[in-house]
Parts: structure tokens; sequence; C-alpha cells
């Protein structure tokens, strides 16, 4: 249901699916303690179409009250869920995945996410299937990296005999605060609650506003695929009044953050001691050096600067092009740039789509006019009519300039001309942020010595940045971040390791035979029945049999 009423996810078909995550009057439910809820307060905030630039769809603004349970229903939740068997919580996140391939689920989803984020149709829907893929993945990495621990023997550290068994394994953390961002609300809430689940833990989530109703329908797919009650929650609240309360909120056990380096800073600095996973900003560099291949490096500025108006974090965020082969590079560029489509989100062969709101439109123009004030020359011509601004290349950039050292988060790239690799490289570290980066070149041995210098999370080479795919390690330095991401770390990282130390009253060696018929007279069987069964499952003769011995203890 929107206010815009023209939303394809709410026509009748689809009504029976999604029908009860909204109410009568067209406001959008939140999710807690297993169903579909509207707040006490009677309030709603509105989703703005980037586009139309008017209130689109509305969602409940919980209470504090809502919130605090919302916690409770977690913590009771993650104790079951922590029992499940983990085939079975790998089976409930492939079910899950399936239910959003569907192709009405599917549709709902990408439908909200291109009319409240203005994503282009055909990478909405590219990342409803990505992250349903990002959760089987999970699914099957989960099983892969939590069945298995580690076994220490204390004999190996200097002064031990061997009279310590050392047992350890990756427990749960407890409830994952899940703070994802406006510009793929969908996929960086799956890469939290993937890796949280699998581990399990339980899930609050915090959606973004602009954003929130793509979560709550793919939140739909978990309470359709019968996840348990309060496992996982989705809070619509409005952030300004209610975020500090949730991210302090003493049954908290970790958060995990995406957005802007402000908000995720000052989240930091107030979170207690839990775990951090914070996913921020980034200046994502392009180094071309004289021997590159151009028309390569332009294509990748095109689409690493210009996908989704440059609204990603891995977008490429300026331009350090050799002062030979820079003209070269800027008129490939700017030909590629003529061809790009300006339009609605809603059209297949959309490029450039209305950046996310007024104000960050308004922040782009300040950047841009502050690099023509202090002489950049910029290509295209600045353009701009709502939320929409025209791709634009800003050529001659200068460390003077905001917009050597800002985000813009938008269609703009600006270009530096360079005098050696080094001075690309001193610029790349002497950004606060350190993401990603990418070196452009044909001569592999440079490129590596420059991917070692540049002082960034990941180095692309001969590629523009980019996050996926989404098992590959993600991390920013600086204020990009702490912490690495990619369903492998974030499995480890919603994780604690738990260890259990067998004291043996005496030192023993693993002498086969002997060892257990010295063992007989200890009576370790009514001492140590957890050594027992060590000792049973872990002990083979050379054949692979079990020794009668064993089995007689
Ligand atoms: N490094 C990375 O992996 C990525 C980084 N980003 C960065 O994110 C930024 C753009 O995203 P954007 O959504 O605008 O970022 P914001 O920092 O504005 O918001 C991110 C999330 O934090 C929430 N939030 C805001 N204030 C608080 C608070 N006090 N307590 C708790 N939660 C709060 C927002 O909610 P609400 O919407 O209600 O304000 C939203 O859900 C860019 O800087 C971009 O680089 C984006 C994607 C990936
Ligand atoms: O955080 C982002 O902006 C996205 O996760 C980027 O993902 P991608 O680089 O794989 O498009």
């Amino acid at each position: 249901m929107s206010i815009g009423g023209d939303c394809r996810c709410c026509v009748d078909e689809e009504i029976d699916a999604f029908g009860e995550i909204v109410d009568g009057n067209g406001v959008f439910k939140y999710y807690a303690d297993g169903a579909w809820k509207i707040s006490s307060s009677e309030e709603s905030l509105p989703v703005i179409n980037p586009t139309s630039r008017e209130p689109f769809f509305a969602i409940t603004a919980c209470t504090r009250c809502e919130v605090n349970k919302a916690f409770h229903s977690a913590k009771e939740a993650q104790k079951s869920w922590a029992k499940t068997p983990l085939f079975k919580r790998a089976e409930m996140l492939h079910k899950v995945a399936g239910v959003m391939k569907e192709k009405k689920n599917m549709e709902a989803i990408a439908e909200c996410l291109i009319k409240e984020v203005a994503k282009p149709d055909k990478d909405a829907y590219t990342e409803v299937v990505r992250s349903a893929d990002l959760l089987s993945y999970t699914a099957e990495e989960g099983i892969r990296i939590l069945s298995q621990g580690k076994f220490l023997v204390s004999d190996s550290f200097p002064g031990n005999e061997r009279n310590k068994l050392c047992l350890s394994s990756k427990v749960p953390l407890g409830i994952i605060l899940a703070i994802p961002p406006f510009n793929y609300p969908v996929n960086l809430t799956v890469s939290k609650i993937g890796p949280a689940l699998i581990a399990g833990n339980a899930v609050v989530i915090k959606p973004p506003t602009q954003g929130a109703v793509s979560t709550l329908h793919m939140i739909h797919c978990f309470h359709m695929s019968g996840f348990p009650k309060g496992l996982i929650s989705c809070v619509t609240i409005k952030a300004s009044e209610l975020g500090d309360y949730m991210t302090t909120h003493p049954l908290v056990n970790c958060i995990s953050f995406t957005g802007g380096c402000e908000t995720g800073i000052s989240i930091s600095q107030k979170a207690g001691m839990i775990p951090l996973q914070m996913e921020l900003g980034g200046k994502d560099a392009m180094i071309v050096l004289e021997d590159a291949d151009l028309d390569l490096a332009a294509t990748n500025i095109i689409k690493g600067g210009f996908s989704y108006s440059g609204q990603r974090c891995t977008a490429v965020k300026i331009v350090l092009a050799m002062e030979g082969i820079a003209d070269a590079l800027v008129s490939k560029v700017n030909a590629q740039i003529a061809k790009l489509k300006i339009g609605p989100p809603e059209r297949i062969d959309t490029d450039i789509v209305d950046v996310v709101s007024e104000a960050s439109a308004d922040f782009i123009e300040s950047l841009v006019a502050d690099a023509i004030d202090n002489g950049a020359k910029i290509c295209q011509g600045w353009k701009r009519r709502g939320n929409k601004i025209w791709p634009l290349l800003i050529d001659n950039v200068t460390t003077e300039m905001r917009i050597a050292w800002e985000e813009p988060f938008g269609p703009v790239i600006p270009v530096m001309r360079i005098k050696s690799v080094e001075e690309g490289i001193e610029h790349c570290n002497s950004s606060k942020y350190g993401l990603q980066g990418c070196v452009f070149t044909k001569d592999i041995n440079k490129a590596i010595l420059v991917s070692d210098a540049m002082e960034s999370g990941t180095i692309q080479i001969n590629a523009a940045p980019a996050r996926g795919p989404d098992h590959f390690p993600f991390q920013g330095i600086r204020d990009s971040g702490i912490g690495s991401q990619g369903v492998t770390n974030s499995i480890n990282f919603m994780t604690k390791i738990k260890t259990t130390v067998i004291n043996l009253p005496s030192a023993s060696y693993s002498l086969g035979k002997i060892l257990f018929l010295e063992l007989k007279g200890l009576a370790m069987e009514r001492a140590f029945p957890c050594f027992q069964l060590w000792v049973t499952t872990s002990t083979r003769n050379r054949k692979g049999s079990w020794m009668p011995e064993i089995l007689k203890l």
C-alpha cells in the first residue's frame, strides 16, 4: 500500500502475501514477537520517493517501550535458537532464500526499492537475487566453519607438560543490533541477519527510514519461512529520538552498522564494551598509470562511478590520472558519459536516477560549486532538476578543493592529474577514508607495488572497487570502519570463542595401548567422564578401527 498508489507490490495478487504488513490506512507495521504490529504511538514517518519528492509510503513510529520489548523477546528467542542444531539453522536460511526468490516476493521487494530509494529497475532485482544468494551461501559457510573448533595441548608452551587439553569452539554473542543504510537496504540487512542467525544469535533491525519498506517486505519473507517468534525484529523508529536508546540498550551484545562516518563514529563513542562492526564511508581512489588500458579504465570509471548515481560506498570517488594519459582518459570518459541515460528508476534502461534526497543533492551541488570556484573544469556543465543530477566529470581538481577529499555520494567524479605514482599514493593515504581503491596498469609487478602502498581495506587491480562477490573480505581502515566483513568474516565476528580445558591428574602423551592400560587403575570413567568420551572418539589404531582397550575402560 502506498500513499502514491501505483506500487506494483501492492496490486491484487500480492495483497495476500504482503497484506498483513500494512494497516488499513496504508501505514507499514513493525515486526516483533513474530507478528506485524502498529505502534501505540499512533505516529507515522513518511518515506519520500526520491524521484517525485513526495511522500510515497508511511511507516509506524515505534515507542521506546516497543523497542525494549523487542529486545526482551529477542533474548528469550535466542536461548532456544542457540540450541537449534546448526544444520536446521542452515535449512531455515536456505528456505528463506527460496522464498525471497519466488517471483511475486522478489517483485514486491524490488518495486519498493525502486519507489523508496530510486534504485534502477535492473539493479533492484539484482539486489534481491544477490541477497537471497548471500543467505544460501551463509548457510553453507556456517556449516563449514561453525562445525569446527580447536584442540590444543599444553606441552607446546614452555614450562608445561601434556596435562591440559583445551577444546575451543565458536558460540553466539546473543543479540545483534543491525543498522543498515538506505543505499542497499535489502542486501546490507541480510549481510547482517544471515551471519547472525547461522551463528545462533537473535537480531533486532533498525532499518533506514528511506529503505524501510523494502526491508520490511524482505523481513516478511523470514516471517513466511517460519522463523521462531522474537528471533528477528524490525523496529521502525525516528533515529533522532530513539537511536541512542537502541545503540546503548543493555541487551545489545553487538552492533553491526553500515552508514555514514559521522553516524558510525558517534554510535561507536556511545556504545558500551561490545563488538562493533562498522562499515562507514569511502573516498575510493582510482590510480591510472601511463601503461594502463585506457578503454578499460574509462569503462570502469563509468560503471564504478555512476552506477546507482554514485550512491555506493565502493563507487569510484576520485580518479588520479598520470599527466601523460589524462587528456586521453578524460576524453574517453566524456564520450561514454554522453551515452548515459538519465531517467526514472522504473525504466529498464535508466543509468542515472535521482539521488536519495534533496539534502543529498544540495550537498553534491555544494561540492561542485566549491570545485568550480577554485578553478576546476567541469566537462559536461552543471545540470540539476530536483534530486536529479546529470552525470559530471570534474577535471583539474586540486587538493585545495573539498571534492578532492569529501565523499559526494552522487554522480560526479573528480579527476586529479598526478605527476608521479607516489603523488597518487600520497593523496590516497592522506584521506581520512581507507575503504577501497584500484590501480590500472598492464604491469602486474607495478600493480602489486601500488596495491601494497595504498592504505585501504581492498585494492582492485584493473577493475573498479566493489564489495561483491559478497563472500570476499570487505573492510575499511581509518574512518572507513572497524572489522572485516564478507560472509565468512561476519559469521566469525558474530561469535565468541568458548573454551573448555580438561585438566588431567598427570601428564598424558599419546602412547596408544600403554596409556589405556595405565589409566585403568585411575578409575577415569567415574572421575572424568568427558575425558573418557574424548579418548573414545579420538584414538584409532593405524588401520582406523577403534581400539578394543578403549571400549573396555
Ligand atoms: N562502507 C560501507 O560498506 C558502506 C558505507 N555507506 C555509507 O553510508 C552513507 C550513506 O548512507 P546513509 O543511510 O545516508 O547513512 P546514515 O549514517 O545517515 O544512516 C545509516 C543508518 O543509521 C541510522 N541512524 C542514523 N542516526 C542514528 C542514530 N543516532 N542511532 C542509530 N541509528 C542511526 C539511519 O537511520 P535513518 O535512516 O532513520 O536516519 C540508517 O539506518 C555514506 O556515507 C556511505 O559511504 C553506505 C553503504 C556501504
Ligand atoms: O555498500 C555498498 O555501497 C554496496 O554494498 C556496494 O556493493 P557493490 O560494490 O558490490 O555494488
